[in-house]
């Protein structure tokens, strides 16, 4: 829950139209990764306000029980729909805190269509809450979180991740690209 002191999140004026796909933040991200051969390949779309929507099938690997889904990639799913609101708040989160509910089972083969809005902002607390739903858009929701995500300087990645992979990451234009889109917040 948002402290009484939280504000209403703004959509930042650069942030991508409602509608538009977001892209992969890493190449090598399990969530929105394409090259992750077992990821979720997560593909998140900007929504009105300070919102997303995105989609991912439940493939034979993401299994926890014969045919079913296994929680925790469903919370990662859902983890990475709120970490995109990074991309309409133009700042840089990671999580602190996601609390998850699981109303249903989903199978493998079934499409999670989640969705995620920012509810408050106070600091760099970032509240969020996201929903994933089977079916169809409208179906009925299988999983829900809460979340609390934390605003970071980008040195929280180069700082604290394996030297290999922040060198590679650093030498790749597109992935120098994205992560200057995030440098600049009026
Ligand atoms: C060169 C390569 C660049 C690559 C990246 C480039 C760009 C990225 C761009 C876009 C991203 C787009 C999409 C991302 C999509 C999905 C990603 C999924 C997200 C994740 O999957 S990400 C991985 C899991 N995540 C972690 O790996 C975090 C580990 N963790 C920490 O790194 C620290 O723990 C941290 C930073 C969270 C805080 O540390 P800190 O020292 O900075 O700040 P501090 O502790 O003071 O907390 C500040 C205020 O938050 C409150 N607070 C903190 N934690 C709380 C909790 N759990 N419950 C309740 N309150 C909490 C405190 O109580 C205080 O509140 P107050 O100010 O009121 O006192």
């Amino acid at each position: 829950m948002p402290p009484p002191g939280a504000v209403a999140p703004v959509r930042h004026p650069e942030a991508p139209a409602p509608g538009e796909l977001l892209g992969a933040h890493y190449d090598q991200c399990f969530g929105c990764g394409e090259s992750q051969p077992y990821g979720l390949h997560l593909a998140a779309r900007a929504g009105e306000d300070v919102s997303v929507t995105a989609e991912f099938t439940v493939q034979p690997a993401h299994q926890g029980a014969p045919g079913l889904a296994h929680g925790g990639v469903l919370v990662a799913a859902l983890d990475e729909t709120l970490g995109s609101l990074s991309w309409i708040l133009r700042v840089i989160a990671v999580t602190g805190r996601l609390e998850s509910d699981f109303v249903r089972p989903v199978p493998v083969g079934a499409t999670l269509h989640l969705s995620a809005r920012c509810t408050a902002v106070d600091g760099r607390k970032i509240y969020g809450s996201a929903v994933g739903r089977i079916g169809g858009p409208d179906g009925p929701v299988a999983v829900r979180a809460d979340a609390l995500f934390v605003e970071v300087k980008i040195d929280h990645f180069t700082s604290n991740g394996r030297p290999d992979e922040i060198q590679a990451a650093m030498s790749d234009p597109d992935q120098v690209k994205v992560a200057r889109a995030f440098e600049v917040n009026p």
